[in-house]
């Protein structure tokens, strides 16, 4: 038998609706046929191909993204694209470029931070690419800090004009995607200067190349900041630096619909908090958690399929070895991740609901919600993003020796992903971003209820005192166990936190003290709202024959996969026993033995295309073996059988050993 036999074997299997799970997977039939028709359409067509990416130098490289993205421009109008599908098909394409920097950055920022005068202006040329742009906030030595940029923009009176200025080495932008060869815009966030006074850091739209002829415009200084990790990957952005020496642009380039500087240089803080001037931060940022579910479905798909394929030992009488998805080490360290995936997936549909729901409220001057939005955005980044490059190199090892080709796509995927770790929100930072809000909603209790996803913090006195009564495994698989288990944990760890800041003279010291703890806590917190959510939309109804069965297996198969996983927190704050935690690792085991087979359905459920998974372990037809080998045949070191160099630097060698033996 070979792959293409095992993996038709392993499909005959699956207990539930593929074709339904597809849809629950997609959010609705609707987005599923978006996205199915967006992924065939990049599939088909030869311009998207991507397996000669690796074999390309830099300059090849950058060029070629250039040609698809020009293409995709040339689909999506020819083709009268709506904007969701539109953003499928650069999804699809998989290769980053300047265009998720104008579409998730550049046009959210006028969008959010624009006055409406400035958008009318704007957007129109945005929107339709008559300009493109990029978000400059980091700068060489400031990142995470953003109160700390150096760049600043200066008033002056005489001209009515901003006068863009880096006064130090370290106040280049640096970083920004797009920006060293293609951006002719960007959203500077600089210093503002008036009079002499600072008034804090302020998004200016800046022009940086002329629309003619694409050159550089006087006082502008801008490059590639170099190759980034792995060869490929996010090495078809030119991510760039960018320095200003004294460029000037009129008043109103500054955004201004949170705050305003009149032709009279006063400064004019409107009645929004400044905290709105982030907001292109709080909308990627969950932008980012749903593309964490999809990159983590990638690397679970080939992990997954190239585990039915591979065998291993077992054999007896000559018959066939074991499948290595059978062994509980693999299923262990597999399934965990398939959950996740899953999880990670209804978490970031519903934080596009809490998003939509702020925009909402923040249309009609309710900034209520915004704290809770933001810590969030912030913390389910943090965790997802962890989580997903965490999962891709345990994807990775779990192909064994093949899951370290370029061929099997996982350590392109990884190259390409890990990075998201770091930037839009460094994620310890983000973490700490959670804690601050934990701490601060648990000090305002006495004349605050907390709401949303931090209300069980107002269920604090029974949570500081319950106790577990799980008696069986089976006990465990209860919605409301698990649930008050992880409010509990959380709850616990939050509130210790808060009483041992409590006792510094100085809350500040106290929090850097703690920060350690807070981030564990604040992880704590996370978890619970991605485990909840999971339960809540399980809760909604799931058509198709065994589709809801084989989730409420993976819900489960998550939480206590955490549970297992940070057994020590929930057994340190005092709410499980031993044997309870003993109990949900027994559980565990057993749901594995339900996920086995499904396996498959489960993963084909993602509705990835061989196109977008670009690995020979993960192909849907299981033919890995001939196509691995077909792979490696089409090296450039295999297109001859003495390479360059043999002759000049090898057998100089072997003859110089002839030599020595004859002496
Ligand atoms: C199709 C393909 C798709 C591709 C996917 C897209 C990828 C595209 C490519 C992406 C490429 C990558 C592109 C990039 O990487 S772009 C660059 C991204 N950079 C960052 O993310 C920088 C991270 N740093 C920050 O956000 C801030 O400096 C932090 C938050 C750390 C501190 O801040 P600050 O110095 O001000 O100090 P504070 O802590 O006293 O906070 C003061 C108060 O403000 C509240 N607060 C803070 N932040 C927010 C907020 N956001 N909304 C609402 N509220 C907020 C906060 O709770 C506190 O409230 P309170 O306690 O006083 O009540
Ligand atoms: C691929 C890529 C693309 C990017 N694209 C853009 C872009 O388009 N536009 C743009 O403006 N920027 C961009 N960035 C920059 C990115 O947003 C920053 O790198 C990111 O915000 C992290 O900031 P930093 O580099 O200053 O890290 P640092 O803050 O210097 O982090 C270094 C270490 O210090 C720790 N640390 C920092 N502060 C604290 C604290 N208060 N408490 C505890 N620990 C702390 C961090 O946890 C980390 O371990 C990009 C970065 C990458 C890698």
């Amino acid at each position: 038998m070979e792959g293409v036999d095992y993996l038709r074997d392993e499909r005959k299997k699956s207990e539930f609706d593929v074709e339904a799970m597809k849809v629950a997977w997609a959010g609705s039939r609707e987005a599923f046929q978006v996205s199915d028709r967006m992924a065939k359409l990049v599939a088909n067509d030869p311009v998207f191909e991507k397996f000669s990416k690796p074999t390309l130098g830099r300059k090849e490289m950058f060029k070629n993204t250039l040609r698809k993205a020009a293409y995709a421009w040339k689909l999506i109008n020819d083709l009268h694209l709506t904007e969701e599908e539109a953003k499928w098909l650069r999804h699809y394409i998989d290769e980053p470029n300047y265009t998720d920097l104008q579409w998730e950055m550049f046009v959210p920022a006028l969008e959010g931070q624009g006055s409406e005068e400035q958008k009318r202006k704007w957007l129109p040329l945005a929107q339709t690419m008559q300009i493109i742009g990029t978000y400059a906030q980091t700068e060489l030595a400031h990142g995470s800090n953003v109160q700390g940029l150096e760049t600043t923009a200066t008033f002056d009176h005489e001209t009515d004009q901003f006068v863009i200025h880096s006064p130090t080495l370290t106040s280049s932008k640096w970083w920004p995607g797009g920006m060293a060869k293609v951006a002719t815009h960007a959203i500077v966030y600089a210093r503002l200067i008036i009079d002499g006074h600072f008034y804090g850091v302020h998004g200016f739209i800046v022009q940086l190349r002329s629309l003619e002829d694409h050159s550089t415009l006087p006082g502008i200084t801008v490059g590639d900041i170099g190759m980034k990790f792995g060869h490929g990957a996010y090495n078809t952005m030119d991510n760039g630096v960018l320095r200003f020496d004294r460029v000037r642009i009129p008043r109103n380039q500054m955004l201004m619909r949170v705050s305003q500087v009149t032709k009279e240089g006063k400064y004019v803080q409107s009645d929004v908090p400044r905290q709105l001037a982030y907001g292109t931060m709080v909308s990627v940022r969950q932008t980012i958690v749903s593309d964490a579910s999809k990159a983590l479905s990638r690397a679970v798909c080939i992990a997954t399929r190239y585990s039915a394929i591979r065998r291993q030992f077992g054999s007896h009488d000559g018959g066939p070895e074991t499948q290595v998805i059978d062994y509980k080490t693999q299923q262990s360290r597999l399934f965990p991740l398939l959950a996740s995936a899953f999880a990670f997936r209804f978490v970031s549909e519903w934080l596009k609901s809490l998003q939509t729901d702020v925009k909402q409220r923040l249309e009609a001057k309710d900034f209520s919600t915004l704290p809770e939005a933001h810590a969030c955005t912030a913390g389910l980044k943090s965790l997802t993003t962890a989580a997903t490059a965490d999962g891709i190199e345990e994807c990775r090892k779990l192909c064994g020796g093949h899951g370290y080709l370029i061929s099997s796509g996982l350590p392109e995927l990884y190259a390409y992903y890990v990075p998201a770790c770091t930037y839009e929100g460094e994620n310890v930072v983000m973490m700490l971003q959670v804690a601050r809000f934990l701490v601060k909603t648990v000090s305002e209790m006495s004349y605050k209820q907390p709401v949303g996803t931090a209300d069980y913090l107002g269920r604090m006195a029974p949570l500081m005192h319950n106790n577990c009564d799980v008696q069986t495994a089976e006990d465990w698989l209860n919605p409301s166990a698990i649930v008050k288990a992880f409010e509990t944990r959380a709850v616990r760890m939050i509130v210790d936190c808060s009483q041992r800041i409590a006792k510094f003279e100085n809350q500040e010291e106290g929090f850097a003290e703690l920060s350690t703890d807070l981030v564990e806590a604040s992880l704590a917190h996370c978890q619970l709202i991605v485990v909840s959510t999971f339960i809540q939309r399980l809760k909604q109804e799931i058509p198709g024959k065994g589709v809801k069965q084989s989730l409420e297996v993976l819900c489960y198969v998550y939480a206590l996969y955490l549970l297992h996983k940070h057994q020590g927190d929930f057994l340190a704050t005092g709410y499980l026993t031993s044997k309870q935690a003993s109990l949900a690792n027994d559980q565990l085991k057993t749901l594995y033995s339900k996920v086995r087979p499904n396996a498959i359905a489960l993963v084909d459920s993602f509705n990835h295309t061989d196109h977008y998974l670009s690995s020979v372990l993960g192909r849907y037809d299981g033919n890995v073996y001939p196509k691995l080998y077909e792979a490696a045949r089409k090296d450039p070191l295999n297109d001859s059988d003495i390479a360059d160099g043999i002759n000049q630097y090898v057998q100089p060698i072997l003859k110089q050993k002839l030599h020595l033996a004859k002496l």
